[in-house]
């Protein structure tokens, strides 16, 4: 079995497999694996790298402590590192700070998750119809982080460049987050498909096993989280909600409406 890296030339904390015949062809020749975001050419390198202020919270942990300013709202991760089912709902609009660099807490301290890396093991496979997908190759539980959705983090004038130079029946990589503040609506783009990590080959699903969510870390661009929506036995694929198949437009995943979905449930 090769390792997703050994073909993308890049690196990961933990292996991603590609399955036994999965042709390699149908990764973009101009596809280099990156395991976080990075910032696109012409993005504001001042807005990429501003960081986030750091708790004063005691070194152990945020969790019992009402005033850190990184869990102002409540810890959202169990004391195994899942997240709660609060926070997996979209609806709820929870936001999700972890505890930096610039944090007096430790490593052990609970609100450290996304940061800690990938922890489950995963094969890109020719899945039916929908050219790659991803399956887990061990148990994930519910509220489990899985992987960002990384890739070159885009100005919207790139954004709609990139979604304008789509040709019909193209495959679609630019993911749009929005957020809503009482500052006003503020708008990630997101696009793996040049650069990105192992969240790019992951699959729509009309009724999917992961929630997607913005969280975030060391600098005020979100990271785009994937998180096990229910317990997934290992062998499944995963998927999550593009958005882009409603019939209203309330997409978050950008997408000439071409193609009918494969799955409408798994
Ligand atoms: C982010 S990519 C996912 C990985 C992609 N399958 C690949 O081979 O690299 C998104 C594209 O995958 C395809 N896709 C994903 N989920 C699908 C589904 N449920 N039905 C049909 N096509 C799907 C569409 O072409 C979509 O634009």
């Amino acid at each position: 079995m090769q390792t997703l890296m050994d073909i993308t030339n890049g690196c990961e904390n933990v292996a991603i497999f590609l399955a036994d015949g999965c042709k390699t062809e149908l990764i973009d020749r101009n596809f280099t694996y990156v395991p976080c975001n990075i910032p696109s050419s012409g993005f504001d390198e001042k807005l990429f790298g501003a960081t986030i202020d750091g708790c004063t919270c005691p070194v152990e942990s945020c969790a019992s402590n009402t005033n850190c300013g990184c869990v102002k709202y409540g810890l959202n991760y169990t004391s195994d590192g899942l997240l709660t089912d609060e926070g997996l709902t979209p609806s709820n609009n929870i936001v999700l700070q972890e505890c930096n660099s610039n944090c007096t807490c430790s490593e052990d301290c609970l609100n450290r998750v996304v940061r800690k890396g990938i922890k489950i093991r995963m094969e890109v496979f020719e899945s039916d119809g929908k050219g790659l997908g991803v399956k887990v190759l061990e148990t994930v539980r519910k509220g489990q982080f899985l992987c960002e959705y990384a890739g070159e983090v885009l100005s919207k004038a790139e954004a709609r460049k990139r979604i304008d130079n789509m040709k019909y029946g193209d495959m679609n990589f630019v993911f749009i987050i929005r957020e809503y503040t009482p500052s006003g609506v503020l708008c990630t783009y997101i696009d793996p498909r040049f650069k990105g990590n192992v969240g790019r080959f992951i699959n729509h699903a009309c009724e999917p096993n992961l929630a997607v969510l913005p969280v975030r870390i060391e600098t005020v661009i979100p990271h785009l989280c994937l998180f096990a929506l229910r317990d997934i036995s290992p062998g499944e694929e995963v998927t999550y909600h593009y958005g882009q198949f409603e019939p209203d437009d309330s997409s978050r995943m950008y997408m000439k409406k071409t193609k009918p979905c494969k799955v409408m449930s798994l």
